[in-house]
């Protein structure tokens, strides 16, 4: 196997209410997910993220532990409401503290720390005030933005401003499977051009002061017809536009997929011209999470998008229900390669949850996530060798996690953790992927 670009970097991937737990630790206000995991009915197993991984005390422990791994790079993300309790004014300088000591310990590790300034967690005392569907909210973020370029920029060198901006907004809005847990179909597009408002102003905030790179992560699922039948075909359209360009096409290309205007109908009102502008600031990079891909079928009765995602026969499900297809990888790539440009791309999140076995004789053997990561990792080199500028790979996940309302029973993780002891135990995959690492590639 030939070797990945010199200077690819190799890390991996958590958030901030997956792993930290002491939510409201040292000053930090709730989060709109530390109010919905405390809602009755909402999480799997009325699991919270009180303790989650223990990381917020755990921290060193966990980086030395990447250092063991041979890390080079670390995606995390940053609570708001730790840093600013209320959303805006008041700094918790405890807070920046937390993320400050973090940063320091992974640079004396020789690990590159990479932060997502919001990974869903909003300040409660922000959606008090209509969170997303307020267009305040642009500015509340390039404030909290803002405190932690003062802090942090020159240690951190890479941020991001939103992860999956879709995820924020089909779960948290359309369908209510995340918080806020709204389901109203007029307030998606709406939280949608706010979001990335919100996004436009944090990069418009770092030119200001900022001397490295800012991004945007957002996932892609590629999606193939079931069919060439002229509704399957449409629907695949509308799946692509509604997933994948719904906010790549305004931050890269200023303006909206016309198909949003047949996925949400009545709902949908075009952006001005001036939110346009303010969208699509420079980047000096797109994070991109891929998991799986979506053989697409027209369904009228599929609200609103109107499409269904097809099983295909013969293939692997992992835990999460995703079919693993590795080319997937390859075509999205390639395709952000056509429609976007030549803009340098990290594959900021990839992994596979599975019914992992249980940890005996300090092992946990997981063969299956290591063909994962291999065939992604073979995917990723075959997108490269075919010219798409992707400098960067962070696996999902360093540790198993809070799946958000799924509790703990997903396990992404290429460390298990002892829901009780909270012991943390390499599994193979782990192994493999540090000698990965080690080999720049060239152990795949
Ligand atoms: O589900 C695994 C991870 C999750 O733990 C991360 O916090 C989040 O960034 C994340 N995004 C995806 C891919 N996008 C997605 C697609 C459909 C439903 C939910 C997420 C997977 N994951």
């Amino acid at each position: 196997m030939a070797a990945f670009p010199s200077g690819f970097l190799w890390g991996c991937a958590t958030s901030a209410y997956q792993i930290e737990g002491s939510p409201l630790a040292d000053g930090a206000g709730p989060s709109i997910w530390h109010r919905f995991a405390h809602t009755p009915g909402l999480m799997r197993d009325a699991e919270t993220g009180d303790i989650a991984c223990d990381h917020y005390r755990r921290f060193k422990d966990d980086v030395a532990l990447m250092k063991r791994l041979g890390m080079q790079a670390y995606r995390f993300s940053v609570s708001w409401s730790r840093i600013l309790p209320d959303g805006t004014g008041r700094v918790n300088q405890a807070g920046v503290d937390f993320y400050s000591r973090l940063v320091d310990e992974l640079r004396a590790n020789g690990i590159e720390p990479f932060v997502t300034l919001y990974h869903w967690d909003m300040p409660a005392a922000l959606d008090d005030k209509g969170g997303w569907l307020n267009r305040d909210s642009a500015e509340w973020f390039a404030e909290y933005a803002s405190v932690l370029f003062r802090a942090l920029d020159g240690r951190v060198t890479k941020w991001a401003t939103l992860n999956e901006p879709w995820v924020v907004t089909d779960g948290g809005y359309l369908f209510g499977a995340l918080a806020p847990g709204h389901r109203n179909l007029f307030e998606t597009p709406i939280a949608s051009r706010n979001l990335m408002r919100a996004h436009g102003a944090a990069v418009r905030a770092y030119r200001e002061t900022g001397r490295h790179e800012i991004g945007l992560v957002v996932n892609i699922e590629p999606k193939y017809p079931a069919s060439e039948s002229p509704e399957d075909l449409a629907a695949t359209r509308r799946a692509t536009a509604y997933m994948n360009e719904q906010y790549l096409d305004p931050a890269m290309l200023g303006r909206c997929p016309p198909e949003l205007r047949d996925v949400f109908g009545e709902a949908w009102t075009d952006w001005s011209d001036d939110d346009l502008a303010a969208v699509r600031q420079p980047i000096d990079f797109l994070g991109i999470n891929y998991y799986t891909r979506a053989v697409t079928r027209d369904d009228p009765a599929a609200w609103p998008v109107r499409t269904a995602t097809v099983r295909q026969d013969g293939a692997f499900y992992t835990e999460t229900g995703w079919e693993v297809y590795p080319q997937g990888l390859v075509d999205t790539l390639v395709w952000i390669k056509q429609r976007y440009g030549d803009i340098p791309l990290y594959i900021t999140e990839n992994g596979v949850a599975l019914a992992d076995a249980p940890v005996e004789n300090g092992r946990l053997h997981d063969p299956q996530r290591i063909e994962y990561l291999r065939q992604h990792l073979l995917a990723l080199h075959q997108a490269i060798a075919a010219g798409v500028d992707v400098r960067g790979y962070m696996v999902w996940s360093l540790l198993d996690n809070l799946e958000w309302s799924l509790g703990f029973s997903k396990r992404f993780g290429i460390v298990h953790v002892d829901r009780q002891t909270q012991e943390r135990t390499l599994k193979d995959s782990a192994e493999y992927y540090s000698r990965i690492i080690a080999s720049h590639g060239r152990a795949l």
